[in-house]
């Protein structure tokens, strides 16, 4: 399939500006945890062009932030002040909240969530570590309520087309497996939540699950986690992780990450080109998938058979079933919350297990590497 740039300039600025659409007669009304960063593109665009989901409240820390981003975003009710995020869960005509918190307060804030009776989209990585995932998912069960991680890739068809050309069998059988996601150091200010052991911060916290969960995803299996080594950048707060695995089968695979990558040319002020992509070969050939973090923005998936021929396919919209060429990652995530929510079959899906798996394998790098497991938060039901 060819690049047209027209087109795919056109698609690009769709997905960023996605038409905000007539809603339907009940539609599910969402409240937003923190006007986050990564909370326009993750849950408010996706919001505006799906016809059962409204935006009616966000709650963040201080007054004049959140009013500026209700009134950016159109956001009818905003609440600030220490006790804000409680008060958006007290807001009865809420059905269910985004949690867009530092890592270190996706339990606490979960778990009040759920007591409230909301569903919940929360961020990656679900928990500090495996034991709070466990007892998030727990009550979400005892509640009858949906609680699901949000690791938009697992949604989108270009990672799904990539494990069914595994699937498919021409490649045969898997015999290694690498991820990647390394980003230049100037990504994140000094003060970011990533760089605070306890806020749940650290590389493997941040960028881990995307290539820990691609791998799991592509090979449908659970890895051991063989050794791990780390680079920090202050106390406790990994810049670079590299880990070997083994997953079923014994296939071996490595994933690397890194939060600090070097610019270059004249005080390294240009971003170097990133590591973004997941390669699986196999016994006749290899697969690789570049940009699979952000696949809507761009990305390509590309098949080598031994011996040389190869051939790269581009997928926006899936084959079968819902979905538009400009849909980002987090709108087919949310298209598929909205169908669990509504009791219809989603065209994907992530599990308790899923997810509890991947706080597993984390805690296990980070043990395998000698650095400590992020902290057990203190908060209590
Ligand atoms: N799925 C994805 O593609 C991405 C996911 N993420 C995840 O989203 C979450 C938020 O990341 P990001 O948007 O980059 O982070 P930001 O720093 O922009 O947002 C964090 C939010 O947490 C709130 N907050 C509450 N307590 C604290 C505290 N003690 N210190 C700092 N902030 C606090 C702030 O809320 P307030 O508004 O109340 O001031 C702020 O809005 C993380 O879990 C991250 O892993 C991040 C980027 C991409
Ligand atoms: O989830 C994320 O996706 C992309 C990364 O650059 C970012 O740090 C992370 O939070």
């Amino acid at each position: 399939m060819s690049l047209d740039l027209f087109s795919f300039l056109a698609r690009l600025r769709k997905t960023n500006n996605p038409p905000v659409v007539e809603k339907g007669a009940n539609p599910l009304r969402f409240g937003l945890l923190g006007a986050a960063k990564i909370a326009p593109d993750a849950i408010v665009k996706p919001i505006q062009c799906h016809e059962d989901a409204v935006l009616v409240a966000v709650a963040a820390r201080d007054q004049r932030r959140v009013e500026a981003f209700g009134r950016k975003w159109g956001i009818p009710k905003t609440y600030d002040g220490s006790n804000a995020y409680q008060d958006l869960l007290d807001n009865t005509e809420i059905d269910a909240v985004y949690v867009a918190l530092p890592n270190a307060l996706h339990y606490e804030w979960t778990m009040k969530a759920l007591t409230a009776g909301k569903h919940v989209l929360c961020e990656k990585p679900i928990a500090n570590n495996e034991e709070e995932a466990h007892k998030m998912f727990a009550l979400a069960q005892e509640k009858n309520l949906l609680l699901i991680e949000t690791w938009q890739p697992h949604f989108h068809p270009a990672v799904y087309r990539t494990k069914e050309i595994i699937e498919e069998g021409a490649l045969g059988k898997i015999v290694k497996m690498e991820g990647h996601l390394c980003v230049w150091s100037s990504t994140f200010g000094k003060d970011d939540i990533r760089f605070k052991y306890g806020l749940g911060g650290g590389a493997l916290m941040d960028l881990g699950p995307y290539p820990i969960n691609l791998l799991r995803y592509l090979s449908s299996s659970e890895p051991t986690v063989e050794s791990a080594t780390t680079i920090c950048r202050s106390k406790n707060i990994d810049k670079r992780v590299k880990a070997h695995l083994t997953f079923a089968e014994s296939i071996p695979a490595v994933v690397i990450v890194d939060s600090g990558m070097d610019g270059w040319g004249p005080l390294q002020l240009l971003p170097p080109w990133p590591k973004v992509h997941g390669r699986v070969e196999c016994e006749n050939g290899t697969v690789e998938i570049f940009n699979y973090p952000l696949p809507s923005l761009y990305h390509s998936i590309t098949v080598t058979l031994t011996g040389g021929k190869a051939g790269t396919e581009r997928v926006w919209k899936p084959q079968d079933g819902r979905g538009e060429g400009w849909w980002s990652a987090y709108r087919y995530q949310l298209e598929a919350f909205i169908d669990k929510v509504r009791g219809r079959e989603p065209q994907a899906w992530r599990t308790a297990e899923d997810s509890i798996n991947s706080m597993r394998i984390i805690d296990a790098i980070y043990t395998k590497s000698g650095l400590p497991l992020r902290q057990t938060s203190q908060f209590e039901l």
